[in-house]
């Protein structure tokens, strides 16, 4: 007998575009795994922050709102980004200072080939490609600082100015060396672009190297990014655990989702380790303004940042059955059209649903 239901705080910022599709699915997923397990309770607190809210108030987060997501257990996020609101604008309104405010310095992202579905590479079976990259979220590429001079005249000039610093790149670090010592193969690459790039990624090296000994059960090895997407397509099976900067994280992410199928099945997960504040989950993917509206996103991806927030709640059953429905129903065909299916967007939350209903009142 389970006498202590918990209840979490969930705060939900479906966002912008397909954002808005897959979290609502994902959430009505969610809402039924709760009625079937009967063991806890997610209480959601929806919030409109959108570009549409930008667009009418001038603000993403209005004053207050980052305190007011303190107040959560977890938030569950969409996407931002609309086509009448240049990408800068967005992403720093929203999601980096959600990332950076709340300390969720690091954002895992897990990628495999989901059975039912395949690699666009020749000859990648399901258990060639099974990889989770660590990605720094805190500072890097995103560190915010910079600036234009002579803006709007013929003599514009503008940097972005990149910061590396060793506590920011020692945390992740650590993160990463410790999700390679979890899985069976313990394997570790870090990427860089050290030959080019001469301080902050040589810092990178450094430090790389003076925590490996602390990890012995670990082996590991260092690529510079150009010949990491060499490797990435080449030889996905020589990959376990990889850890990168914020950018070269960003973008290797999106090319280990495409070579497992689609970037609609990837999950991300924006971890603050410490549990000083929220962390938050939401699909690698963007607001996708060429299919938003028309019932036809994946929304897999989002129901694995179920499963990741689940197991980072502490409900490892309920991840896992979640999971385990997600799987059975990809394997049997049910998909979206990324994914070479011809199922919608409800079509596959629907099966979804019933997967979990057939597994779950049989063993209650
Ligand atoms: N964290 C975020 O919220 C986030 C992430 C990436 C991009 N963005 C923003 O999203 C907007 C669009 O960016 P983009 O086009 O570069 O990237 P995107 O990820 O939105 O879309 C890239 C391509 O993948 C397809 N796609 C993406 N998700 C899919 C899904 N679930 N199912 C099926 N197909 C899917 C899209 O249709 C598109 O062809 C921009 O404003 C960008 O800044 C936000
Ligand atoms: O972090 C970014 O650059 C935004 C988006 O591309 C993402 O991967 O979340
Ligand atoms: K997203
Ligand atoms: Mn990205």
């Amino acid at each position: 007998m389970n006498s202590v239901r918990k209840t979490y705080r969930i705060a939900s910022i479906p966002g912008d575009g397909i954002g808005v599709e897959v979290t609502e699915q994902a959430i009505r997923v969610l809402k039924r795994l709760e009625q079937l397990l009967g063991t806890f309770t997610l209480d959601f607190h929806n919030y409109d922050w959108s570009s549409e809210r930008y667009q009418k108030t001038g603000e993403y987060i209005p004053a207050g709102g980052l305190e007011s997501l303190k107040n959560h257990d977890a938030i569950f996020f969409g996407a931002v980004g609309s086509p009448d609101v240049a990408d800068h604008i967005s992403l720093w309104g929203l999601i980096l200072p959600i990332r950076k405010m709340l300390g969720q310095y690091v954002n895992v992202r897990p990628i495999r080939v989901l059975p039912g579905l395949s690699s666009p590479l020749k000859n990648c079976n399901t258990e060639d490609l099974d990889w989770v990259m660590i990605r720094e979220n805190s500072e890097g590429e995103y560190a915010g600082q910079g600036g234009i001079t002579h803006e709007k005249t013929e003599y514009a000039i503008a940097n972005d100015i990149a910061v590396f610093t060793r506590r920011g790149i020692e945390r992740t670090m650590r993160f990463a060396f410790e999700t390679a010592a979890s899985r069976p193969r313990k394997h570790l690459t870090m990427v860089t672009k050290s030959n080019a790039q001469r301080y902050g990624m040589v810092l990178w090296d450094n430090v790389f190297n003076e925590l490996a000994p602390q990890y012995p059960e670990v082996k590991t090895d260092k690529m510079l990014v150009d010949a990491m997407t060499v490797r990435m397509v080449l030889n996905p099976p020589s990959l376990d655990t990889i850890v990168a900067t914020n950018l070269h994280g960003d973008i290797l992410s999106d090319l280990a989702a495409a070579l497992a199928g689609s970037i609609g099945v990837a999950p991300s997960s924006n971890l603050n380790p410490t549990r000083r504040f929220p962390s938050m989950f939401e699909p690698i993917h963007g607001s996708a303004p060429d299919i938003a509206g028309r019932g036809v996103a994946n929304p897999v991806g989002t129901f694995w940042c179920a499963a990741e927030m689940l197991a980072w709640l502490g409900e490892a059953k309920a991840s896992q059955s979640l999971m385990e429905a997600v799987e059975c129903v990809c394997a049997g065909g049910i998909k979206t059209k990324d994914v070479q299916g011809t199922a919608n967007t409800l079509e596959v939350t629907e099966a979804v649903i019933r997967m979990l209903e057939m597994d779950l009142a049989s063993s209650n």
